[in-house]
């Protein structure tokens, strides 16, 4: 059914997220229906791309449309409205085992071919690849990144500190990098006078030239990068540092990006693997190759792969296995009551999150044992991880941060038509023999070249000029509105960042830069900079390029306010809609498991609070509806409320979780909604609700928490039973009966 009322598009996603939206949606779409605005659902979970990719081995009835090209397409429009949820990016192990599910439940899609040889095989995994790793941010995110802690979410942080552990100027933790042979080194840069298309080829020593992308289509202004990691720089790096680690009796970690960067990163972690378990992979290597073991995957890939051995043989691999450890620094892990390493998996322990977990935690990370210890934590590409290093000092010198009195660091983020790292995905390879990786115009100039090697990771970064435009102009306008110093973290002896630097001075002539306090700075002095203010309670804007608008919207909140749940996060779309993303994290794997097994909840929405109401705002503005902004207006006010009572779920099983959250919003927006006096039917309509759910809330609490400490079943991981979910979802009959009554 489509009306001419205003429409907010609510993403559908996976894991903690869609099960909340299970709860949250049915509140949103009681209040929403007032104002005569529609919500409707686009599924972009993991699943259903999958779904929509693979028509050709479905049945109609079990088809589903491309939602995400749908959603990209609609980017373009300027009455757009979407709300984003976080969804999973998906590593080959997330993707083999969705296939998996919904073969298992009917859906005759075909087997993911971890090593494709058939012309129909190679097809097939190009298909899959466009649903692995980061695939659906890149696609919505037609704009540049607003993060921020609003005002009300800060000040609850300030007076209710999450915990932060001590830090000792005896750390031993430290961050581990490359200095040479890694995408910094490496890394060259032009801007096009010219529009033109270039190919990406490798002309090898024994003299084949290797076209490797055909064609890519640049602009007139665009800046591309061409950067290689040499792997065996990278292999030599990790053997180093492991010796190190072993030798000076440190933890080792690894924290890597292998969903968002996800040609790169994961090779990067499979060269982990095997120099960590490199007498495993030296012994076992033909047999590895024949069974199919992808060190990619993690060290998960080979007991996954020898469980089809006979026991013993199983078994003696095992043992080597264990050996290897007798060998290496001892190693972080993600569950150590399961014995699950940071190598298991690389999907487990994503950089963005970790790293900032582990500098909240004092710098440690957990060990084998279940004891928390310092850690050397390796981040090959030092084009990045220094910045942490900068953090790591800064809290060995001056003690752990204080939520109670710390400024705050909002993020301005260049991402928009896949800038940088974004747009790299299809442009990264790993070198298949010794040569010249050629970056080529079509008349045949020779743009970029590099000398590789094989099993270098070569990839070309394209960032197009409307979009640093619209990034400059987003910085001015926060600059402006906040009056608080905004530093632009670029670093001038990297070549990409000079190409930035200078567009961002002549773009920053296009404002009006009266009472602005802007500057540009390296990371590393920008980091210093911001830190200095933090501790003393001020506050800087960082202005940021992709990866580290990724790695700050995680850092500064988790420090902050304990989880970048809580931020408001805006993606003004430059073709002038909005995409309204919720928080800054993940989808929260380990707490579906809570549920499953307990029943609890513990996802916090409040950054789905924050992102409606800058939504039902946008309506408002975007259409004149004074009913949207009166339901975004109170919705804040119930947000605040919310923080104010301490209604946000709670971690314990039994105590407040989600759906109870979610319950105090709908009360305390339902009372704002009838007590506000702009709009006397708005009010009148919103009484008996506000009314029912007051007189109620015992009882509903009650009715809530009493199912929780028991097993549930929602019908499956990657795509639940909608009915199943929902019944666990909602399990309040009192409260179900009042929305239904709302919406009558
Ligand atoms: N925007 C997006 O679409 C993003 C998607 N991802 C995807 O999410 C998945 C998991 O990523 P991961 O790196 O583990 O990061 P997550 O942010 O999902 O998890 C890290 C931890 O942060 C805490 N957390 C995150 N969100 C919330 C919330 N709303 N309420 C309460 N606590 C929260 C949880 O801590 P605790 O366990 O202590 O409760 C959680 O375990 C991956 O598949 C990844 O690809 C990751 C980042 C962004
Ligand atoms: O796209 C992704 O895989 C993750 C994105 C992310 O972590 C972020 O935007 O903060
Ligand atoms: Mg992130």
């Amino acid at each position: 059914m489509s009306t001419d009322n205003p429409k907010i598009i609510y993403t559908l996603t996976d894991e903690a997220p869609l099960l909340a939206t299970h709860s949250l949606l049915p509140i949103v779409k009681t209040f929403t229906a007032a104002a005569d605005i529609d919500v409707e659902t686009s599924d972009i979970s993991v699943a259903a791309r999958i779904l929509g990719e693979f028509p050709d081995f479905l049945t109609d009835e079990q088809k589903v449309p491309d939602n995400l090209a749908e959603l990209g397409r609609l980017t373009q429009f300027p009455d757009t409205n979407i709300i984003k949820l976080p969804n999973i990016s998906a590593s080959v192990n997330q993707l083999i085992n969705t296939i998996k599910e919904l073969q298992e439940k009917g859906y005759a899609i075909p087997d993911y071919p971890e090593d494709p040889q058939s012309d129909e095989e190679k097809a097939i995994a190009a298909r899959y690849s466009k649903i692995s790793g980061s695939a659906v941010n890149p696609v919505l995110r037609e704009g540049n990144s607003d993060r921020r802690a609003p005002p009300a979410v800060k000040r609850y942080a300030q007076k209710n500190p999450h915990s932060m552990a001590k830090w000792s100027p005896a750390s031993r933790t430290h961050v581990g990098h490359m200095k040479h042979g890694d995408f910094y080194s490496s890394e060259k840069c032009m801007t096009m006078d010219k529009a033109c298309s270039v190919k990406m080829d490798l002309v090898t020593e024994s003299g084949k030239t290797i076209v490797l992308k055909e064609k890519t289509d640049l602009l007139e202004g665009e800046i591309i990068d061409s950067m290689f990691m040499s792997a065996k720089a990278l292999r030599d790096f990790f053997e180093d540092e492991m010796n190190d680690a072993k030798e000076t009796g440190v933890m080792l970690s690894l924290h890597v990006k292998a969903t968002m960067m996800k040609v790169s990163h994961p090779i990067v972690f499979g060269h982990a693997v095997t120099v960590f378990y490199k007498d495993l992979f030296e012994k076992y290597g033909d047999l590895f190759k024949k069974l199919g073991v992808n060190p990619n995957n993690g060290i998960s890939s080979v007991y996954e792969k020898i469980k089809e051995l006979p026991a013993s043989f199983r078994e003696e691999i095992e043992r080597d296995i264990h050996a290897c450890y007798a060998e290496r620094p001892e190693l972080a892990m993600v569950d150590s009551a399961k014995g699950i390493s940071n190598l298991h998996a690389p999907n487990d322990v994503i950089v963005d999150a970790s790293m900032p977990a582990m500098i909240r935690n004092g710098g440690q990370m957990w060990g084998p044992d279940g004891k928390t210890k310092d850690t050397k934590a390796l981040m090959p590409e030092s084009t990045y991880a220094r910045i942490y290093q900068e953090m790591i000092n800064f809290c060995k010198t001056n003690g752990a941060f204080d939520p109670t009195t710390m400024g705050t660091v909002p993020n301005v983020g260049l991402m928009a038509q896949k800038a940088e790292e974004y747009g790299s995905h299809d442009k990264t390879f790993e070198i298949p023999e010794k040569g010249v990786a050629r970056i080529v115009a079509e008349d045949g100039t020779v743009l970029i070249e590099q000398n590789v090697e094989e099993g270098d990771i070569w990839r070309m970064c394209q960032t197009k000029d409307a979009p640093i435009r619209d990034w400059v102009k987003l910085a001015v306008s926060r600059a402006k509105q906040t009056g608080v110093p905004t530093i632009f973290w670029l670093d001038e002896y990297r070549p990409h960042d000079y190409e930035l630097i200078k567009k961002v001075n002549v773009y920053l002539k296009d404002h009006d830069l009266e009472g602005c306090d802007i500057q540009i700075m390296s990371p590393l002095r920008s980091m210093r900079f911001s830190l200095e203010r933090i501790i003393r309670g001020k506050d800087t804007i960082s202005v940021t390029g992709n990866i580290l608008r990724d790695y700050l919207t995680d850092l500064f909140p988790i420090m902050e306010l304990g989880t970048s749940a809580k931020m408001l996060s805006i993606v003004p779309l430059m073709a002038g809609g909005g995409l309204f993303e919720t928080g800054a994290g993940g989808s929260a794997p380990k707490h579906v498991q809570q549920l499953v097994e307990e029943n609890h909840l513990r996802w916090d929405s409040l950054g789905e609070f924050l992102a409606i109401a800058v939504s039902l705002e946008d309506v408002g503005i975007k259409t004149g509806s004074e009913r949207a902004k009166i339901l975004a207006t109170t919705l804040d006010d119930a947000t605040g409320k919310l923080l104010d009572n301490n209604k946000s779920p709670s971690r314990r099983t039994g105590e407040l979780d989600n759906r109870g959250s979610h319950f105090y919003l709908a009360m305390y927006w339902a009372q704002a909604l009838a007590a506000q006096t702009d709009d006397a039917e708005l009010a009148a309509k919103f009484a008996p609700l506000a009314k029912t759910l007051t007189d109620n809330e015992e009882k509903i609490v009650e009715e809530l928490n009493a199912v929780q400490g028991q097993a549930v079943d929602i019908g499956g991981y990657f795509q639940l039973d909608s009915e199943k979910t929902t019944a666990v979802m909602c399990p309040s009959a009192t409260f179900n009966a009042a929305l239904e009554a709302a919406r009558a």
